[in-house]
């Protein structure tokens, strides 16, 4: 019988669902860091190395999260940072990922500064478009595509990482546009304008998610306010070619940023035309 003693409802079913993970089976390592929702450890899941997101209650809304979990367990693809399931027998709740050796992109491209090659750059800006037209033909929208949201594996593999989580986040400085945390350098203006998050919008951010490849982990508009940087926009200003950048990369991170209504398959297709072109031009 349900709790407020209303009409019964069927018994909870007590096999876990296969999004749950058993904290028996959890074994906790070291600190990674801590991110929007809390800290991150290291840990051992079923002989795999994972890493455990402690989910702070004032940080996220649960409930809400708990739904889309089982939504977020299905979007499965190599190039997108794997959810193994959700702990949420114990406070607080934990989510279990796959382990990515090499941390947070941003950081990497700042740590290998001079030391990346053409091709190691092209392929990270082929990682993520991948993962990222995965979840576009998955109707999934990312809605905070940059480098400090992707993760790098051994031999500098990159897979994007929590896709859709900014709408959990409870924190309202990083939720609306007005404010100082909301990232206004990646959003496409329609975001900005009217919080019109699409996959169109991610194709804006992938472009200038490219630019901080390139630029080898350096700030968008480093030294601009945010509302500076929206002034630029409706100039019609763009960020400038990255020095190491090719022409044709370049070109295609300007077409990220034009306002018309192409999506990132079709940016993915051009990226890897582009990327048969630098093979063959040798
Ligand atoms: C050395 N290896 C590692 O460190 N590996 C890993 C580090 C992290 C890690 C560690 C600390 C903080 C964060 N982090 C960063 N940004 C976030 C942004 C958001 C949004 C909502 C603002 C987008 C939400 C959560 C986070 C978040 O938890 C991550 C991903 C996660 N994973 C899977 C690893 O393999």
């Amino acid at each position: 019988v349900s709790k407020d003693g209303g009409c019964p409802q069927e018994i909870e079913d007590s096999s876990k669902d296969q999004w749950e993970v058993d904290p028996e089976e959890l074994i906790l390592g070291q600190e990674l860091g801590s991110g929007q929702f809390g800290l991150v450890l290291e840990g051992k899941w079923r002989d795999r190395k994972v890493a455990v997101k402690m989910i702070r209650e004032e940080c996220m809304s649960n409930e809400e999260f708990k739904e889309e979990a089982k939504v977020m367990m299905h979007l499965s693809h190599c190039k997108l940072v794997q959810l193994y399931g959700v702990c949420i027998q114990r406070s607080p709740m934990c989510l279990v990922f796959e382990f990515m050796e090499n941390g947070c992109l941003s950081d990497y491209l700042r740590a290998q500064k001079g030391c990346l090659s053409q091709e190691v750059m092209l392929g990270m800006c082929l990682d993520v478009s991948e993962g990222m037209a995965y979840l576009e033909s998955s109707n999934f929208i990312h809605r905070d595509l940059a480098a400090r949201n992707c993760l790098v594996s051994i031999n500098n593999e990159v897979k994007v990482s929590d896709f859709g989580m900014t709408r959990y986040v409870l924190d309202d400085q990083y939720t609306s546009s007005q404010c100082s945390k909301f990232p206004v350098k990646w959003s496409a203006p329609e975001v900005i304008k009217y919080c019109k998050f699409s996959s169109k919008s991610d194709v804006w951010s992938f472009g200038v998610f490219m630019w901080e490849v390139y630029n080898e982990g350096r700030l968008p508009y480093e030294n601009r306010s945010n509302a500076e940087v929206v002034e630029s926009l409706n100039a019609g200003l763009r960020l400038l070619k990255p020095r190491l950048a090719p022409d044709s990369v370049h070109l295609l991170m300007e077409w990220c940023w034009k306002e018309l209504p192409l999506t990132l398959v079709s940016n993915i297709k051009y990226l890897h035309y582009w990327g048969q072109c630098e093979e063959n031009l040798g």
